[in-house]
């Protein structure tokens, strides 16, 4: 039987000019999952902050055009993952939606888009391999909140096969173009979270470490590697150590300086404004003898395969959350974990499901 099935990718999503620079950093600190505060502080010091904020991040987003090329990158990654389904499953209609969290098009306007489609099944698809309340969870909820149905819901994929090999094979190319520079050191960079996120059981960090595991474990020709955290906003500790140490520490240990975006997919101004320019601005300044950017996953083909067997493993067996291979994997510190929070645990364990 051919059904008409809807694949819907979150992301957080980025301003499309100068003038959206504000309220979509009015809509990134107003949101719960970033900013404990109750209402109506948090509104507030949303407000705030991307008042102050605003006019340093438009210089930023002004290299890039004016605005992020988040959209036109996941429109790119959602035509490939189309693709990808329609010759695996021919019998199927598949298309895919495009669900941003913190500017257009909006969760809400994914939720109406996909209900005029009239879809048989939908499958939401985080474009955050690895589950943070801040991200992922964040944009279940808009999901929910805006009457978005109970859907095939994939939590994360840190260690996904080919999501590994994909990001393996990106960072092994980079070294060799690179004329396979000896005393390398490989920096995975992620965007970090503060401390007081960890703390209250957020899994992020955990499984950004075991995608660095699985992903170090695929190259066994390079044999220093380091986890770190970029893009810290505000006063909170955040989780270390920070990108910019990191670089600066390779470079004064003569390091040539790989550095790979581990937790993101594709590029926007964390990478080719954070990475490319002012953390390749410190490895220089700080006599690094080289520097080499892995680009973003974007539509490299073995990643648009793991999200093509992500998408079709969620469309198996009930409506409901797919954690990685159908089982919980994070460990029970982690109670944020969305598959804890639906009851679903650790098989190891032995608590059962
Ligand atoms: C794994 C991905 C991400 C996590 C985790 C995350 C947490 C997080 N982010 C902020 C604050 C900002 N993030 C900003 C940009 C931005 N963040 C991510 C991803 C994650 N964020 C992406 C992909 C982007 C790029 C958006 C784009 O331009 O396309 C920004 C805006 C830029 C800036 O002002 O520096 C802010 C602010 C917090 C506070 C947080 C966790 C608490
Ligand atoms: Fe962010
Ligand atoms: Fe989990």
């Amino acid at each position: 039987m051919s059904r008409r099935i809807a694949v819907v990718l979150f992301n957080l999503g980025g301003p499309d000019g100068p003038s959206s620079v504000r309220p979509f950093l009015r809509n990134l600190f107003n949101d719960p999952a970033i900013i404990y505060a109750p209402w109506p502080v948090r509104p507030m010091l949303a407000e705030l902050i991307s008042r102050t904020r605003a006019p340093k991040v438009a210089k930023e987003y002004a290299k890039m055009g004016g605005g992020s090329p988040i959209v036109p990158e996941t429109l790119r990654q959602a035509d490939a993952l189309v693709a990808a389904l329609e010759a695996a499953s021919p019998q199927d209609t598949f298309e895919a939606f495009l669900a941003m969290r913190y500017w257009h098009p909006f969760t809400h306007e994914a939720v109406a888009a996909v209900k005029a489609w009239g879809a048989d099944e939908v499958v939401l698809l985080p474009l955050y391999p690895q589950f943070s309340t801040t991200t992922s969870a964040s944009s279940l909820k808009a999901w929910r909140d805006a009457g978005g149905d109970e859907a095939r819901t994939v939590c994360c994929y840190p260690t996904q096969p080919d999501f590994v090999a994909a990001h393996a094979g990106l960072i092994r190319q980079a070294w060799q173009d690179a004329g396979r520079p000896s005393n390398v050191r490989v920096l995975h960079s992620a965007h970090g979270l503060p401390e007081i996120t960890i703390a209250r059981g957020d899994p992020y960090q955990w499984q950004v470490n075991e995608t660095v595991r699985a992903v170090t474990a695929a190259l066994p020709e390079l044999d220093d590697h380091l986890t770190c955290f970029q893009s810290k906003v505000g006063p909170l500790e955040w989780i270390k150590p920070a990108t910019e140490e990191a670089v600066r520490e390779a470079a004064e240990a003569g390091k040539h300086i790989i550095l790979s975006p581990i937790a993101f997919v594709s590029e926007h101004i964390e990478t080719l404004v954070e990475l490319d320019e002012e953390y390749r601005a410190v490895a220089e300044a700080h006599g690094a003898p080289g520097y080499t950017r892995v680009p973003a996953l974007g539509t490299e083909p073995g990643f648009i395969e793991a999200l093509k067997r992500l998408t079709l493993q969620a469309l198996e067996g009930p409506v409901g959350l797919k954690p990685p291979n159908g089982e919980a994997i994070c460990p029970a510190e982690f109670r944020r974990c969305a598959c804890r929070e639906a009851g679903l645990v650790r098989q190891e364990t032995g608590e059962g499901r």
